[in-house]
């Protein structure tokens, strides 16, 4: 993986009283303390939520800038992976929280990838009726993707992502010297989800993920339009009630339903994604009239990531469709289906049926 190099640039996400800014840039966890402090003086005390990978990594920088700027900061270690995105971790993380004295006054700080950002922001959200949180994601995924926007939750064995709230971060810290640590599987998955956003929001900026996938692509600032793109979509429709909101979930309805059935943690959720993107691509062509050539160019560039687009032996169709029933894009027992009617544009369809969905899983396992 490159390593990525970058001046310091950010994006605001205006949303009224909740607004913020993600900062992203090189070498900001040495000053993390003074970015908190700045933004929430009158808070003394903070949990620094974690994973077991990311903790001795990158921890102790971040307990000591806090220190540093006078927050009493309380070190709290989940096992990594998806499994720890649960309502058990929930409780056992706002149980240690109570213990380490924490109280309506104190603020968490979310170290790691996505889980560590839904799980952390979501006690947050919770713990004695919701207290302030600091964003501060070290993937490819969590930069471009889950530290922003306030979707914050936990996974049933059923599905995912099936309790939670919305709760926007504070601030957002992005520092891009944490992706050099990242294995290749973890720094791939993550760009599932920019190709998405090119998919839905910006086709000419697959000219610029083609680059980065050649290594004479702009990084840093792949990860910024990505965090814009997600900021303008979140500004526009914080709650997901206008439609605009839902686009994100193009190749997501089978795409989480692959990653629950698969068992937490087997596929990561970029992994997962990339193959309801394909399945999400062959319905845009048969419905929508996308051009196959453009279905074709995002599968390209998915593999140009090593990202799985068959589905492996094992998953039972009506397993997928049960569990796909439980999306929370269903309305009145009907699918709403992200469809893409040319490269750049998307439209949540109702004109998609339990058939489609089973061809296109047929077409997926080819
Ligand atoms: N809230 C949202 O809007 C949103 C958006 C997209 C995805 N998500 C959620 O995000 C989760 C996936 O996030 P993820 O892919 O970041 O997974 P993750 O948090 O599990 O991180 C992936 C792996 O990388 C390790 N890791 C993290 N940072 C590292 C670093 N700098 N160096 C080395 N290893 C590191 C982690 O320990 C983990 O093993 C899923 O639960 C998904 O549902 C949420
Ligand atoms: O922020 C959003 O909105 C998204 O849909 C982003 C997705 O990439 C992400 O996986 C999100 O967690 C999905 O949310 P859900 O509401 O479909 O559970
Ligand atoms: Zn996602």
């Amino acid at each position: 993986m490159p390593e990525v190099t970058a001046t310091i640039q950010s994006v605001a996400v205006n949303l009224g009283s909740r607004s913020y800014t993600v900062q992203v840039g090189r070498g900001l966890l040495e000053s993390i303390g003074q970015e908190v402090a700045a933004r929430l003086p009158e808070k003394k005390s903070c949990a620094v939520i974690t994973d077991s990978n990311v903790a001795p990594l990158y921890s102790e920088i971040v307990l000591q800038s806090l220190r540093a700027a006078g927050k009493v900061a309380h070190l709290i270690t989940v096992p990594a992976g998806e499994a720890s995105k649960s309502l058990m971790s929930a409780q056992t993380v706002c149980g240690e929280m109570v213990r380490a004295g924490l109280d309506r006054k104190s603020f968490v700080i979310a170290l790691g990838g996505g889980v560590i950002g839904d799980l952390g922001g979501f006690c947050a959200s919770i713990f004695q009726r919701g207290i302030p949180y600091v964003q501060v994601p070290t993937t490819v995924l969590s930069q471009v993707d889950s530290s922003v926007g306030g979707k914050t939750g936990v996974n049933l064995p059923d599905a995912k992502n099936m309790v939670g709230a919305f709760h926007q971060p504070v601030h957002v810290i992005a520092d891009v010297a944490t992706l050099d640590s990242l294995h290749k599987r973890e720094w791939n998955e993550g760009f599932a989800e920019i190709i998405k956003h090119a998919c839905i929001r910006d086709a000419a900026m697959l000219d610029l993920i083609e680059a980065v996938a050649k290594g004479t692509g702009d990084v840093a600032e792949l990860i910024r339009q990505n965090i814009a793109i997600k900021a303008a979509i979140v500004e526009a429709d914080e709650f997901e009630t206008k439609g605009l909101r839902a686009l994100l979930n193009f190749g997501h309805t089978l795409g989480h339903a692959i990653e629950a059935a698969a068992g937490y943690g087997t596929l990561l959720h970029g992994e997962a994604i990339s193959l309801g993107l394909r399945a999400a691509g062959w319905l845009s062509v048969k419905k929508a009239g996308l051009p196959q050539s453009d279905c074709d160019r995002m599968i390209s560039l998915l593999h140009q990531f090593d990202l799985p687009t068959r589905l492996p032996a094992g998953f039972d169709t009506q397993e997928l469709l049960r569990i796909t029933r439980m999306d929370k894009k269903f309305e009145t027992g009907k699918i709403r289906f992200v469809l893409l009617p040319k490269m750049g544009d998307a439209l949540v369809s109702s004109d998609v049926t339990e058939q489609d969905l089973m061809d296109a899983l047929d077409e997926v396992r080819r």
